[in-house]
């Protein structure tokens, strides 16, 4: 659906110019939601405009749903971006118009007759649950309302690619959460392929498909999601993953653990990581290794959370017993799917 090909992008600058995209290959399948992220500055938002050329890459190719629009121009560009609807971080609403007049701007422009305007903004207003709220203005309306708006406004021209920068970056999380629901609601009715640029792992988490790793101009890693944060292979990739599931623990409970080794016991004892991807999790695990091995595991600390209804995270445990039996456990877990990984504590 959407083809970006040795995508090059340079600002001038100061002191030179900025390349703020050095080399993007991307391909996003038709009717998926798509996250690409990445640190500030990383060329997110570059990377977005090129895709409905409002950025002109300085090279390479960009193809939406067929077309590619680096040969167009003119009016043929103007008409091939009516299939790219657009949201932004900060709405991007004309103070001046109604909720109804916002939605309706572009169809005004675009020359539609005012019964066809009507006919389809009422439709949008109640998709987005605005319809209440069509006579007031932008200032007498929530931020969550206001991308409401802007949303309904982008589906105006009823695209075929929906692109978002930031969209919710300047939303609390539970507004966060619920305008990420009808972004997914708006896939699934619509099939509308979705692009989302973000520097929050936790929209990735809750809608995305697929994720590009976006880092300094270069697609650094990318793959579903579920794989790229289970197994993510870049640096980058890591650190924006440890904000929603920090891999270091915290120093109050390595305290706990070495007031614990200072008491006197038997056999061995180990602070395991356990790290649950997509299976296992939901699998009495831990009480079986317990029971079959007879050993003594404790939780000491964890977060298991779940990504696209599988499970994913990591619990320390703290496990205790005979050396081969404690040695057993760790080779049954990891044959049920969990990676175990050692801690140090000392
Ligand atoms: N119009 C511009 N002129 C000069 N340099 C620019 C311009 N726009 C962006 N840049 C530079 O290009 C690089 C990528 O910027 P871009 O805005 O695409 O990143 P971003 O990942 O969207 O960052 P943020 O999340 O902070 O908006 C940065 O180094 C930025 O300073």
């Amino acid at each position: 659906m959407i083809e970006l090909s040795g995508i090059f992008q340079t600002y001038p600058g100061p002191s030179g110019p900025v390349e703020a995209l050095r080399g993007i290959d991307l391909h996003v399948p038709a009717g998926s939601v798509f996250g690409v992220i990445g640190r500030s500055g990383a060329g997110k938002s570059s990377l977005v405009r090129t895709i409905n050329l409002l950025n002109r890459p300085a090279a390479g190719r960009v193809v939406v749903d067929g077309r590619e629009l680096t040969q167009l121009s003119g009016a043929a560009l103007r008409e091939a971006r009516k299939a790219i609807g657009m949201v932004f971080q900060h709405f991007n609403l004309l103070s001046s118009r109604t909720v109804y007049g916002n939605v309706a701007l572009p169809l005004e422009l675009a020359g539609l007759p005012a019964g066809e305007i009507r006919a389809r903004v009422g439709p949008l207003l109640e998709l987005v649950g605005l319809s209440g709220l069509r006579g007031r203005y932008p200032a007498q309306i929530s931020g969550g309302q206001k991308q409401r708006v802007g949303i309904a406004r982008a589906l105006a021209s009823r695209p075929r690619v929906l692109l978002s920068d930031e969209a919710t970056s300047a939303l609390d999380p539970e507004t966060t959460r619920s305008i990420l629901a009808l972004l997914q609601q708006i896939n699934r009715e619509f099939g509308l392929t979705i692009v989302l640029i973000t520097h929050q792992m936790q929209v990735i988490k809750q809608v995305a498909e697929r994720v590009a790793v976006i880092d300094a101009g270069r697609i650094v890693e990318q793959g579903p999601v579920l794989q790229v944060f289970t197994q993510p292979q870049h640096a980058t990739t890591r650190s924006l993953i440890d904000d929603i599931a920090p891999q270091a623990l915290p120093e109050s409970v390595l305290a706990r653990i070495r007031a614990l080794m200072a008491q006197p016991h038997e056999g061995s004892a180990r602070l395991l990581r356990l790290a649950f991807a997509g299976e296992g999790a939901d699998r009495p695990l831990l009480s079986d290794v317990i029971r079959r091995f007879g050993i003594d595991l404790s939780i000491v600390h964890g977060q298991v959370d779940e990504i696209q209804g599988r499970p994913f995270g990591s619990l320390a445990v703290f496990a205790r017993g005979a050396h081969e039996p404690l040695r057993q456990a760790v080779s049954h877990l990891r044959g049920a799917g969990v990676q175990v990984q050692e801690v140090a504590y000392a």
